[in-house]
């Protein structure tokens, strides 16, 4: 798997490094915590050891005061001391001896009133030290400071040899004046012995007395000190510590706990590294597969040029600045693509589409667009650089690069383009509005005739309106049985007998008057309804036939009608339903009907002609006009349009062209009809042509039905 640096510096940024910063600070947070509570333990726990100290030596130094006083109120002392001369043996055994080995006294001096020592008894060593004085010093001056109102008992601490030491004093006998009275004075050093006890009385460890001044911090010390409050001696021990003991044993818990959370947190981590890693290559593919859901959705899958909604969508964003830099926007339609596609089959079809996209990118820059709406449309979004100039330059080299033979399949295929333009700002500044003028003008092109580019007019838009509005009348007439069927005359060539009518539609609008049908059969075929129209003609037109059987009637076909499905069977059908003769009913078609698809239009005329229908191509000379392309159809008649017939009169070129059809036409057997005739002369140059019927106002314009009985039985045209 690839591993991008920014994947990893993201990882490391938002995962890795806030993981890391948690982990770290709950470590020092819980060490911190450990650590606060071990030393507050220790702290509170060395007060606790400071106050057993303190209790231990208040308790000893009662326990002296009460040794003492059992002693100094004791009756035979007093007498003893009352006595002139002391007895020393019984002093040593009962006094000092008893206190010495019962209670470790050490120093027992007994003062008398008069302050003059009269018993001592000292340790074996300690006679020599001289503490005698010091301590009968010590005595005298509690002795001096003691309320005179009861007898003095003391006990405190003092410094003596520069070693602490429990001065115990007590007045002998009931004396309330204990200035005056006898003293017991008991020393006990705090030595070794005396730490020793202290120690079991208080459970604490390493008792040891140290000097004041020890520059070591030592945090298990207590000052001893002497009734004014001076330090005489420092005790220190060995401090108990149960936050340590806590510590020495939570610690390597938590220290385990910790090592477990790290390795859990590394797994984790590795995991979800794993897991980031996964999900950001799911969503890298995620993003392709969108970026190409994207393009798919914007892009035409066969050209892979910008669709409908793209080119939309850039349209709009072009027009937002059409105020600043005008937009074309070009509509193309390839004027024969179905002829190609019929021709040489849809992957023909396809490779000419691409092809078309092809040629048509180098023609544009990179900031306009190229795009394809569908079949054989396709849109360009142009940024002219010098307004209509460019924009027509562009178009005719559309056209030039369009109409360049394309090779299917081994064959050369022509197709051409029409072009429709619409201009922003001048035109249009909006989307729909710049398409629908774009069609407009892309509709004229291809009626002015293929190969053509257009740019919008405002004429144009009219006349849609206009045409639209006629289209909606049409139907509304056809529906309501306002239209009629005109017949005009088709004559033998002297003009003297009528062989056959040809059905011409007639449209009596309510406010226009009478439309010509070149106005609305156009429209009828655009929106479809010249199939309805055609076969209502058809309709009438056997109505006709059947009451003069004599007669052959000719009825238009319109290339959308004969190319429309079924139409063979319909109008069969309809002919048989109107009970006329088919073989009565001349069709007249164009020659752009076999031009469009020659297989099908084949197909169809074989039908026709199967069915009884003859076949005449009408307008001839005005389309290809290939006598050559008449012989793969197997036509009746064709009838030569009127464009040539009136040329007659200005020249004898007119005159041989007619001769050479007649001629040819004649050679493939069939019946030629000149239409349009006006005048007598041309009656007679067609006749000498060889012409076989006519057509034209010089017999008869179209009547009305009701006028072909008074028509047929004039004496002209009866024959
Ligand atoms: N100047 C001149 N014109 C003459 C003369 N003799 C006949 N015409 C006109 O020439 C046209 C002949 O019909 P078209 O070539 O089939 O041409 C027809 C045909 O293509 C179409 N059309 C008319 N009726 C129908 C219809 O029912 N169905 C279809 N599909 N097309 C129709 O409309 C076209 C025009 O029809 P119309 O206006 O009736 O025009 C008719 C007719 O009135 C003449 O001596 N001088």
């Amino acid at each position: 798997m690839k591993i991008t640096n920014s994947f990893r510096s993201h990882f490391i940024r938002e995962i890795l490094l806030p993981l890391v910063a948690v982990l770290v600070i709950t470590f020092i947070a819980a060490s911190a915590t450990l650590s606060w509570a071990t030393v507050k333990n220790n702290q509170d726990a060395l007060k606790v050891q400071h106050g057993i100290i303190h209790a231990s030596l208040l308790q000893s130094a009662e326990e002296m005061r009460q040794q003492q006083q059992s002693l100094a109120q004791w009756r035979l002392l007093i007498e003893h001391l009352q006595a002139a001369s002391l007895d020393v043996p019984w002093m040593d055994e009962n006094i000092g001896g008893w206190l010495s080995q019962m209670f470790n006294h050490q120093l027992v001096y007994i003062l008398s009133a008069g302050q003059q020592i009269r018993y001592r008894w000292e340790r074996p060593g300690m006679a020599a030290n001289g503490y005698a004085d010091e301590v009968v010093e010590n005595a005298r001056r509690w002795q001096a400071d003691a309320p005179a109102i009861q007898p003095l008992q003391r006990v405190a601490l003092i410094r003596l040899g520069g070693r602490p030491a429990m001065l115990a004093v007590s007045s002998i006998g009931a004396s309330s004046d204990p200035r005056n009275a006898d003293l017991l004075i008991s020393v006990r050093f705090i030595d070794a012995d005396y730490l020793q006890a202290l120690s079991e009385r208080s459970h604490l460890q390493g008792l040891r007395i140290i000097e004041d001044g020890n520059p070591l911090p030592l945090p298990a010390r207590y000052t001893l000190r002497n009734l004014q409050g001076q330090a005489v001696g420092v005790l220190s021990w060995q401090p108990d510590k149960p936050g340590s003991r806590m510590l020495r044993f939570i610690g390597p818990v938590v220290l385990v706990v910790v090592i477990i959370i790290t390795i859990i947190c590394i797994v984790m981590i590795r995991r979800l590294w794993l897991s980031s890693l996964r999900l950001s290559s799911t969503l890298l593919q995620l993003s392709a597969s969108e970026a190409q859901a994207q393009h798919i959705a914007f892009h035409d899958v066969l050209t892979g040029l910008p669709n409908r909604a793209l080119v939309e969508n850039r349209l709009n964003h072009s027009l937002l600045a059409a105020q600043k830099q005008s937009v074309a926007l070009l509509l193309l339609d390839l004027d024969r693509f179905k002829n190609v596609n019929d021709t040489f089959g849809h992957h023909a079809g396809d490779s000419l589409i691409v092809e078309v996209a092809n040629r048509l990118l180098p023609l544009v820059n990179n900031v306009d667009t190229v795009g394809r709406l569908g079949g054989d449309e396709f849109v360009i979004i142009y940024h002219p650089e010098k307004s209509a100039r460019s924009v027509a330059l562009l178009c005719q080299n559309i056209i030039d690069a369009l109409n360049r033979p394309f090779m299917l399949l081994g064959n050369e295929a022509w197709v051409g383009v029409s072009i429709g333009v619409a201009i922003a700002p001048q035109d249009a500044v909006d989307r729909q509005e710049m398409m629908r003028k774009a069609d407009i003008a892309l509709y004229e092109a291809k009626h002015q005739g293929r190969g053509q580019c257009c740019l919008f007019a405002a004429r144009m838009d009219e006349s849609i309106k206009t045409r639209q509005l006629m289209a909606s009348e049409l139907r509304q007439a056809l529906q309501q049985e306002k239209l009629q069927v005109y017949y005009q005359p088709l004559m033998n060539i002297d003009g003297s007998r009528v062989m056959g009518l040809e059905a011409l539609l007639r449209w009596h609008h309510p406010g226009k008057g009478f439309v010509p049908p070149a106005e609305f059969i156009p429209i009828a075929e655009e929106t479809g309804q010249i199939v309805q129209l055609g076969e209502w003609v058809l309709r009438e037109a056997c109505r006709v036939a059947r009451q003069w059987p004599q007669l052959s009637i000719a009825v238009n076909v319109s290339p959308i009608q004969f190319r429309s499905a079924g139409f063979v069977e319909r109008i069969s059908e309809i002919v048989r339903s109107e009970q006329a003769d088919s073989q009565q009913i001349e069709l007249e078609i164009t020659e752009g009907v076999l031009m469009d698809d020659t297989q099908e239009a084949k197909v169809i005329i074989d039908g026709l002609r199967a069915a009884g229908f003859r076949i005449a191509l009408d307008d001839f000379g005005t389309g290809y006009s290939s006598l050559n392309y008449l012989s793969h159809f197997p036509v009746d008649k064709i009838k030569i349009d009127r464009s040539f017939i009136q040329s007659l009169d200005s020249g004898e070129n007119a005159t041989a062209i007619i001769e050479s059809v007649v001629k040819l036409g004649h050679a493939m057997g069939l019946t030629v009809t000149a239409e349009g005739v006006e005048t007598s002369s041309q009656m007679s140059a067609l006749a000498e042509a060889g012409c076989n019927q006519l057509q034209g106002y010089l017999f008869s314009e179209a009547i009305p039905p009701d006028r072909i009985a008074s028509l047929l039985s004039s004496g002209d045209y009866s024959g």
